[in-house]
């Protein structure tokens, strides 16, 4: 096997973008282009104002701008780059099917097959084609079938590379990651291939992290990992609705349990519920697989995790709405936070969309502040749901650029995403200008609730 001296990823998202962005900083001597048939997202990654890249992850512009034009590249010209690489990462979406078979519960791997014929079309070499999308166990099976029936005599090895970074913590989780898992053939071929990827992730990362295994047990691996991260959130945020009928204290309970060090301390926090562009979808996709090979028990069981995180949601918009008298029609509601998480500007699966959706249900009046969310993608999001037309989410829905502004004059205050800025406001200026009672329903327990009571706030709290 030759050595790897040009890479072409295809798919310049929340995924594509930072990891290759980082294998090109610690790896100069690659040539890595990353393609997308998005022309606005290339032309962000290209934007000379580094701070205008279309992903914000805490120290990525910084990456970006060490690589960009060295050995990092951003295009539009997917045959080209296709052309040109030794190695090739498909790092395109893969979201939950929204028609025919499977609607609802499957990926839909149309943009994997696209890719996997264009790079069947345009190849003239031999290359590895490495899996970075997230993929239903034994997808490589078709992306197999479609390379390897080309009749160009070119050879491809198939590689699944699941990618396992949080957003919000992407570079440092790229750069020092708990695990790289690469999964190839057993042939002679399928070792030389899986050997190439190890070699260029050893550049940086200890070869005792970098796990081989077979293809499948990759593909499957990832989309458990993410049930069982998934899992611990649901198992917390059912706990914490018995919490508020006992008076036992959710953030107490998560601590005792995860001193045992057969539990851990991490992913115990009670929230609104987790969203994300992949926690549901990748659960979803377990079950429609377990599903399709008649597995109704192991179904039912990972499904309860989605099931219990949807009650969650909805149960906090209720909660307002009781709260509030059993009405929120015509009063004004703020909201901190849209992103489904701190220190992203994605807000795919974001709970906020789904207790909005609520709120608006009710005839509440929505004010929106995101520090990094811009209003186009709040009134797309709801917009999404199909729950009402564009004219009523823009009349239910104003955005601020200011919190105190979107506080001004409203019933209650709902807190969303947990973005650290939020603690550290002037609570009691926002006290003053709130209609009273003030209430504030921290979704993600992260202000001071003590501080809040004494300057006067109703405070509602998760679990507790
Ligand atoms: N977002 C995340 O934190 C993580 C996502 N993943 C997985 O990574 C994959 C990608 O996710 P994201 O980057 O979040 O998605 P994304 O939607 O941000 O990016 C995908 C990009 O692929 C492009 N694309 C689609 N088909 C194409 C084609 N045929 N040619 C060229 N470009 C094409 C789209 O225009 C889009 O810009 C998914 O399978 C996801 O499950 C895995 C780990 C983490
Ligand atoms: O496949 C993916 O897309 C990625 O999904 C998650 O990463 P991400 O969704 O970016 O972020 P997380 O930190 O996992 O948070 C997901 C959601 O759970 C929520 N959460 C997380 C942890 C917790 O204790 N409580 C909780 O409510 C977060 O607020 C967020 O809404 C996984 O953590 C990554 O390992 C995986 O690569």
């Amino acid at each position: 096997m030759k050595n790897i001296t040009k890479i072409c990823c295809i798919g310049a998202g929340y995924v594509g973008g930072p990891t290759m962005a980082v294998v090109a900083k610690q790896c100069p001597n690659i040539k890595v282009t990353i393609v997308d048939l998005n022309e606005a997202r290339i032309a962000a990654w290209n934007d000379p104002d580094v701070n205008n890249i279309p992903v914000y992850e805490p120290g990525l512009s910084e990456v970006v701008a060490e690589a960009r034009g060295r050995n990092l590249f951003f295009s539009t010209d997917v045959d080209k780059a296709i052309d040109e690489a030794d190695m090739i990462f498909i790092s395109v979406n893969t979201p939950t099917k929204t028609y025919g078979a499977g609607k609802g519960m499957g990926a839909d791997l149309k943009w994997i097959e696209l890719c996997a014929r264009q790079i069947a079309r345009v190849s003239k070499s031999d290359k590895i084609v490495v899996e970075k999308s997230t993929l239903p166990v034994r997808t490589a099976e078709a992306v197999k079938d479609i390379l390897h029936n080309t009749g160009s005599g070119v050879k491809f090895q198939i590689l699944s590379n699941p990618e396992f970074l949080a957003e919000g913590t992407a570079v440092q989780d790229l750069l020092a990651p708990d695990r790289v898992l690469i999964g190839g053939d057993d042939s002679i071929e399928g070792k030389e291939a899986i050997q190439a990827l190890v070699d260029i992730y050893a550049q940086w990362i200890p070869l005792d992290r970098i796990l081989t295994t077979n293809v499948w047990s990759s593909e499957l691996s990832k989309l458990v990992a993410n049930a069982f991260l998934a899992q611990r959130i649901s198992s917390i945020n059912a706990i914490s609705e018995l919490c508020e009928k006992t008076e036992a204290n959710i953030n107490e309970v998560s601590r005792a349990i995860g001193t045992d060090s057969r539990i851990g301390p991490k992913f115990l926090k009670a929230s609104v519920g987790f969203g994300g562009s992949c926690f549901q979808k990748d659960i979803l996709n377990l079950v429609y697989i377990s599903r399709s090979f008649g597995l109704s028990e192991v179904a039912d069981y990972w499904e309860q995790v989605i099931i219990m995180n949807d009650h969650q949601k909805k149960r906090f918009a209720l909660n307002i709405v009781r709260s509030l008298y059993n009405t929120v029609s015509g009063k004004k509601i703020a909201f901190l936070g849209w992103a489904f998480k701190k220190d992203t500007n994605d807000t795919r699966e974001s709970a906020a969309i789904y207790v909005a959706d609520e709120l608006l249900n009710e005839q509440a009046s929505i004010q929106i502040y995101d520090p990094k969310v811009v209003e186009k993608q709040i009134y797309g999001d709801l917009d999404y749901l199909e729950t009402r037309s564009a004219e009523l989410n823009k009349s239910g829905v104003t955005v601020f650029n200011d919190p105190y502004e979107a506080c001004n004059d409203a019933h209650a205050i709902a807190v969303l995403t947990e973005w650290d800025e939020f603690k550290d406001y002037d609570w009691k200026r926002i006290y003053d200008s709130m209609l009273k009672p003030a209430k504030i329903f921290d979704g993600r327990n992260i202000l001071d609730h003590k501080l809040l009571k004494e300057i006067g706030f109703k405070v509602y709290g998760i679990g507790m």
